[in-house]
């Protein structure tokens, strides 16, 4: 049987697809982690035509996930410049009041990133565990894909950011050595203290990023400045929609996110216009 956590990311995810995935759907964004097998089994449950639908990968566990589904895995650098996908669905490490989101614990931030920006609405799917007021109240640290030849070169500027002991993260094989990205980089997990969203700033507390407090989009943009960063699990600032609303694409925030919680229901979070 499965457990109340596999049961609560099922429920969200059917929940999630029956309520986003469009109807002749062209492209469809597939994230990585556990959470979206579940999306992958509701996309298959729905018993709508697939055949015509390309779907794309994050990362190599996300195309095998595909492939295995009996779905078309296109991945992202095959794609002809412009094009836009329909959806994009994937989990998340944390997500706030505001839809911020933390992601890369599977170490697949920079792909799950560009995915979702080329999307016109990224969904979110997780299970309750993931729900919090805040980033990094729950979860420990910000996950970054950095250049190897910069690593300690980044693991510095952290430090002097307010990062309480930053680590490149490790291989949990046999196979010893920092863990390698499919783009062959390393990832860096660096602790901060939790975040301040946009109303806290707005209600006057300090997230400039004195005595290591940060809000949302400045450390990101902080993180971002560093010379050797590929990307920064933060997944912030504006929605796809709102991009569009600019005359842009996607966005790396989600519309909406969807929450399997420990009594069976599932709980939801929608971003603002
Ligand atoms: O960002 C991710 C991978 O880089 C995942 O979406 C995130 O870690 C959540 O994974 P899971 O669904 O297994 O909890």
């Amino acid at each position: 049987m499965a457990s109340a956590v596999e049961a609560a990311k099922r429920a969200a995810a059917q929940v999630a697809v029956k309520n986003h995935y469009p109807a002749n759907a062209k492209y469809v964004g597939i994230g990585s982690g556990t959470t979206i097998v579940y999306v992958v089994e509701a996309i298959k449950a729905l018993g709508v035509d697939t055949s015509l639908t390309k779907y794309v990968p994050t990362g190599y566990q996300s195309k095998q996930l595909i492939i295995s589904a009996g779905l078309t895995a296109v991945t992202f650098d095959t794609l002809p410049e412009g094009t836009v996908l329909d959806v994009a669905f994937d989990g998340a490490d944390e997500v706030d009041d505001e839809l911020n989101c933390i992601k890369g614990g599977g170490a697949c931030l920079f792909q799950e990133k560009i995915v979702a920006l080329q999307a016109k609405e990224f969904i979110c799917v997780a299970d309750s565990r993931k729900l919090q007021p805040r980033l990094l109240k729950s979860w420990k640290y910000i996950p970054i894909e950095v250049a190897p030849i910069a690593a300690n070169r980044v693991l510095t500027k952290l430090r002097e950011m307010g990062s309480i002991n930053p680590t490149i993260r490790m291989n949990t094989t046999p196979k010893e050595g920092p863990l390698k990205t499919d783009q062959d980089f390393f990832i860096i997990d660096a602790p901060f203290q939790a975040l301040l969203t946009k109303a806290d700033v707005a209600a006057g507390q300090d997230g400039s990023g004195k005595n290591g407090v940060w809000e949302v989009n400045a450390l990101s943009r902080a993180i971002k400045e560093i010379v050797g960063v590929l990307e920064v699990g933060i997944f912030s600032g504006l929605t796809g929609p709102q991009t569009q609303a600019l005359g842009g694409l996607g966005g790396e925030k989600p519309v909406a996110a969807y929450f399997g919680m420990p009594d069976g229901s599932v709980s939801s979070r929608h971003a603002t216009a």
